[in-house]
């Protein structure tokens, strides 16, 4: 057998697995192989924070599509995903929510052990450069700068005081601070004091380029993992020629292709549901149930408003958000809502002529009680996986839905809101909400959820992300949330590739590594 030229592999240069390119490859010692399927970052577009609109259906896409959804009137809906060095974070809107402390308890109580809130935080700190400096929740000196809204246009105190007039608390209120629940406050994002976007290739890659011990392969697809006797030992690749290739380590591979690809390389690997992989030909090396299943996303729900006063418009998506528990039977915030004051810029092109000043809020479905799967649409690496998100399956997700409408008429019936309310025009008062509902909801691009870490049936990581029955592999992404974040979830994929770095060094101490090379 060839011998291993690295000591680990990891798949996919997203948010998860940029950070752990840079953890992991932090000792010279160590020979890291960093896999993307995407080209370089060197379009423009990405590094200007109102540029990322535009690549959306571009060849940094993998526009992917979810099959019809009953839910969603049966509409199908496309879901981009980044492909690129960054992955999501190079064509995402930027926005920093860390989510709800209860959500890691959650975690926890299901399974993931050492996942609970506090054992969490200092992963979220370890990666964060703070504009607004250090605290009990915050650090400075990561390489991620973190700020609040950078745009003055997009900071709305009709909404936040409007809030605190509902008796929410702001309207300087810090969401990823001592507490999520039943406040407002301005949204923070992944931008740089120079109001480029930091992404996650910006942030732990580009710095490290002299580094001898990383790897990095662009545009090649990792179509599955190499496994001798249920121990992973590389990988096999794809390169855009269409040529075929194997590459080897000694320690292990580690999977960050994010929550629509990771299990599609695992069942591309003989790893998932038995009758799945036989029904596609491929031999059975673990029969995981899970692998696919549990699949999670957050549905947006635009709301628009004539505005009685004109500004120019913003140079991102949304500036300020609300975070709040409207269904009694939820356990944890199950409702943010997002505002924007004018028209987003990145959005002009997209949207159609609204007549005059509008403001837009954006609630967002963050506790789904739906799940879906990702399954494989064949045995070929090359097809795109089959995504069935379930959308408004369950009637708990419509209800929290209908409930943001009403809260958004309470909230635009605020005195201070009533300042900039022009009336309401989407959906307009005599509307049908649960037709609304379901005819124009649409992903925030947050799946997550479909290699679950636990240790019940379904699940199919342990607390330590590795893959159950498989020696030397891990999965490093949004797919091992066991449920997905009480809001936009690029901070817990961070914060996932920190502990998962510190996680895997631990298990190969360098010593060990000096002492397989001498053997
Ligand atoms: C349009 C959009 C807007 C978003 N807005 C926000 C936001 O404002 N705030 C927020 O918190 N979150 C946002 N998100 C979500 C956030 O970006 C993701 O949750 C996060 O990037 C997921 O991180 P990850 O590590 O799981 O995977 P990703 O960041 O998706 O990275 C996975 C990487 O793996 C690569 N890959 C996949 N398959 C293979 C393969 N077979 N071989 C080699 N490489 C492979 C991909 O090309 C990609 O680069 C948005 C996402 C999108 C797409």
């Amino acid at each position: 057998m060839e011998q291993p030229g690295f000591d680990y592999i990891i798949v996919g240069a997203g948010a998860a697995g940029s950070v752990l390119a840079n953890r992991l490859s932090a000792d010279p010692q160590i020979q890291v192989l960093l896999i993307e399927a995407g080209s370089k970052d060197t379009e423009p577009a990405i590094h200007d924070p109102g540029g990322f609109v535009s690549l959306w259906g571009s060849d940094l896409d993998w526009n992917l599509s979810t099959t019809d959804q009953p839910g969603l009137g049966g509409r199908a809906i496309t879901i981009n995903q980044g492909k690129v060095l960054g992955g999501g974070t190079a064509i995402n809107a930027m926005m920093y929510v860390r989510g709800n402390p209860a959500n890691f308890n959650e975690w926890e109580a299901m399974g993931a052990t050492g996942w609970g809130y506090q054992s969490v935080l200092p992963y979220f700190k370890k990666s964060e450069n703070f504009a607004t400096g250090a605290s009990e929740f915050h650090a400075t000196g990561g390489e991620l700068s973190i700020r609040e809204c950078p745009d003055d246009v997009m900071r709305s105190d009709h909404f936040l005081i409007g809030a605190t007039q509902l008796g929410y608390d702001g309207p300087n209120w810090d969401y990823n601070g001592a507490r999520q629940e039943n406040g407002a406050g301005l949204l923070q994002f992944h931008i740089d004091k120079n109001n480029h976007r930091d992404s996650s290739a910006s942030a732990f890659l580009h710095n490290i380029s002299e580094r001898k011990n990383l790897t990095i392969y662009t545009n090649v697809l990792v179509s599955n993992v190499l496994i001798d006797d249920r121990k992973a030992i590389g990988v096999e690749l794809l390169a855009s020629a269409g040529n075929t290739e194997q590459v080897f380590c000694s320690k292990e591979v580690i999977l960050s292709a994010g929550a629509l690809h990771t299990p599609k390389i695992l069942l591309l690997s003989g790893i998932g549901p038995a009758n799945e992989l036989e029904q596609n030909g491929i031999p059975l090396v673990a029969d995981l149930p899970g692998v696919g299943k549990n699949l999670q996303d957050h549905l947006q729900l635009p709301m628009i408003y004539r505005s009685k006063i004109a500004m120019p418009n913003t140079t991102l998506l949304t500036g300020n958000a609300l975070f709040v528990k409207v269904r009694e039977e939820s356990s944890v915030v199950d409702l943010q809502i997002n505002f924007t004051p004018s028209l987003p810029e990145p959005l002009a092109p997209v949207l159609p002529d609204l007549g005059g000043p509008v403001c837009i809020f954006l609630p967002i479905l963050v506790q789904p009680k739906s799940r879906g799967e990702v399954t494989l649409r064949s045995a070929n690496p090359a097809d795109k996986p089959v995504v069935n998100p379930n959308y408004l399956d369950q009637e708990a997700d419509v209800e929290v839905l209908s409930k943001a409408v009403e809260l958004v008429r309470k909230l635009a019936n605020t005195p201070k809101f009533l300042e900039l309310n022009g009336g309401e025009m989407v959906p307009g008062a005599d509307a049908d909400i649960e037709a609304f509902v379901r005819s124009q909801s649409t992903t925030i691009w947050h799946p997550a959820g479909t290699c679950k870490m636990g240790t019940d049936a379904m699940s199919v990581v342990d607390a330590e992300l590795r893959v159950h029955g498989i020696q030397n592999l891990r999965v490093a992404d949004a797919s091992v949330m066991p449920t997905v974040t009480s809001g936009n979830t690029v901070a817990a994929c961070f914060m996932i590739g920190e502990k998962a770095a510190e996680m895997i060094l631990a298990a190969h101490p360098v010593a060990d590594l000096k002492k397989s090379l001498i053997d």
